[in-house]
């Protein structure tokens, strides 16, 4: 059995927005595949909450069209569907009147099976959910609160939702998703710096130039028009996915894979991020914003246009350059980057190591390239280590540039879970590992701050860039500057 199939024990799981976008997409058919798993044990319940009057069999109904949308067809499997349905009820309850909060309780009962209650619901609506759990006695010692990004929009405004739901739950208790931290080759990046000894030891300014993390997607704004001109891609993508890949790539071992273990040591990897304010903003940031181009599917529209408005300064595109003034990575820069509607769907870490210190072939035995270790996160998940090796034959000495390649889908017949599957069992079994606590998501605000505020004052124009291209010149000129260049993803 492996670790995906053991059983967790029986639990409520009530999603507020149970009718939503994030429910239909992601959440109910995790919640589905980990019932074809064989995770669930008896009886486990899901309630699906929302404003909206809708009987059980509605509720069913809006479920197993999601789970056809969003599951392959082959893994629709016709008893475990019935047997799944069979656990969701619906419930109208207004976050806001607290109008149904009683009818929950009467739901729930008096039970010590674990409780999860996951806010898949606007963050304005996350105090006042907490308040109505409270004074309707619905929090048992075995509660956790599941918390959807975006915490906050600013440093201030995450610290006030941090004391809302503090106020309620402590912090043992509240589960603050990054989906990307429930990725299987994000998880793998711990795996292969600490369940190795080869890497550690090189792990370090002597012997790595530089780190490229990149996140690249072809789409645009997926009918999220509203939401994402609020926020951009340096809040949507950079505040918590890619600084928490940089936090993985660049944290010291930690003691054990205990939750706060974990989490010191990224902590300390944000608390030692060089500020980027003031003059250095233009200098060490592009922001960019798609115009129209080809996009993998044909023509497209640029960002102004789908937007419906033309003076929106709302970035796709950010690049920027890090550095962690720490022992380990003083003087290594890490160039990051994200954006929609770029040439293709690629999310990758490059781990570039530095030149040999001297060549002892002739200059006829061709370059000697410096070694490189791609992580590819997705689509392809896998690791690449590019080595130098003597070309095969009797030409002598001949160099030549080759990875050792390992394609997880190739090495390993199974289906790659979605994060959301990895991420609810754990709540449910109340490992925190994977998810953010409090001190780093305002750690993390505190470096994204001092960019958007150089932003705000206009100093930087918002750069245009063809829809299906890597993104804006400027993007290239900052690494270019250093005489680096971005790895070619593809
Ligand atoms: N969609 C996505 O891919 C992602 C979403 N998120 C975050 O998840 C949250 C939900 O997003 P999404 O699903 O897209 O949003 P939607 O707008 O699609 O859904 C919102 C849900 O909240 C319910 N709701 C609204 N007001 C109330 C209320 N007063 N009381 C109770 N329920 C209410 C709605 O149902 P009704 O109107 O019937 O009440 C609906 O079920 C947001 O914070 C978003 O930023 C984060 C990452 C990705
Ligand atoms: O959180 C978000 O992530 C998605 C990208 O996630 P992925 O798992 O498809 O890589 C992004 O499209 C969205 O804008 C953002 O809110």
């Amino acid at each position: 059995m492996t670790s995906q199939t053991i059983p967790v024990d029986p639990f409520d799981f009530i999603i507020f927005g149970g009718t939503g976008d994030l429910a239909e997409r992601k959440l109910i058919p995790a919640l589905y595949q980990r019932q074809v798993a064989g995770q669930f044990s008896e009886p486990t319940r899901i309630i699906g909450a929302s404003r909206t009057q809708m009987s059980d069999k509605e509720y069913r109904n809006f479920a197993e069209a999601a789970i056809r949308e969003h599951v392959k067809k082959e893994e629709v499997d016709a008893k475990e569907l019935k047997a799944f349905l069979e656990r969701l009820t619906h419930l109208s309850i207004d976050a806001v009147s607290g109008e149904g909060f009683a009818g929950l309780r009467k739901a729930l009962g008096e039970t010590k099976r674990i409780r999860a209650f996951y806010l898949a619901v606007a963050p304005s609506l996350f105090g006042s959910i907490a308040t109505n759990l409270k004074s309707n006695k619905l929090i048992t010692p075995a509660t956790r609160i599941i918390v959807e990004k975006p915490i906050g929009r600013d440093l201030e405004s995450a610290m006030s939702l941090n004391d809302e739901i503090g106020k309620v739950f402590n912090e043992r208790q509240i589960f603050r998703i990054d989906h990307y931290l429930g990725k299987e080759t994000v998880q793998n990046l711990m795996a292969l710096r600490f369940a190795n000894v080869l890497f550690e030891p090189l792990w370090n300014a002597t012997y790595i130039d530089h780190v490229q993390i990149t996140v690249a997607e072809t789409v645009g704004l997926e009918g999220r028009v509203s939401y994402y001109d609020k926020s951009g891609a340096l809040r949507d993508m950079v505040q918590n996915h890619i600084m928490q890949l940089l936090c993985l790539v660049a944290m010291e071992p930690p003691a054990s894979m205990s939750a706060d273990a974990v989490r010191d040591e990224k902590l300390k990897v944000l608390r030692s991020l060089k500020p980027i304010q003031g003059n250095d903003v233009p200098k060490l940031t592009v922001r960019g914003q798609y115009r129209a181009g080809a996009a993998p599917t044909g023509p497209v529209k640029g960002y102004l246009e789908e937007l419906e408005d033309d003076a929106s300064t709302t970035e796709t595109f950010v690049a920027l350059k890090a550095e962690i003034a720490n022992w380990r990575w003083a003087g290594v820069p890490f160039y990051l980057r994200t954006g929609k509607r770029l040439a293709s769907r690629v999310s990758e870490i490059v781990i570039q190591f530095k030149h040999v210190p001297h060549s002892i072939f002739a200059d006829n035995a061709g370059e000697i390239v410096a070694n490189q270790l791609v992580i590819r996160l997705q689509p392809d998940e896998g690791v690449k280590q590019w080595l130098m090796i003597k070309d095969p034959g009797p030409g002598g000495m001949r160099l030549r540039h080759v990875p050792l390649d390992m394609s997880f889908a190739s090495a390993f017949n199974v289906r790659n879970p979605d994060a959301y599957e990895r991420l609810i069992m754990d709540v449910v079994r109340g490992n925190q590992t994977l998810f953010m606590r409090r001190d780093e998501v305002e750690a993390a605000w505190r470096f994204v701050d001092p960019i958007l505020g150089g932003w705000s004052d206009g100093v930087q124009d918002v750069q245009g860039y063809t829809s299906g291209t890597w993104g804006p010149s400027g993007s290239i000129a900052l690494i270019e500057r250093d005489g680096r260049t971005w790895h070619e993803s593809t």
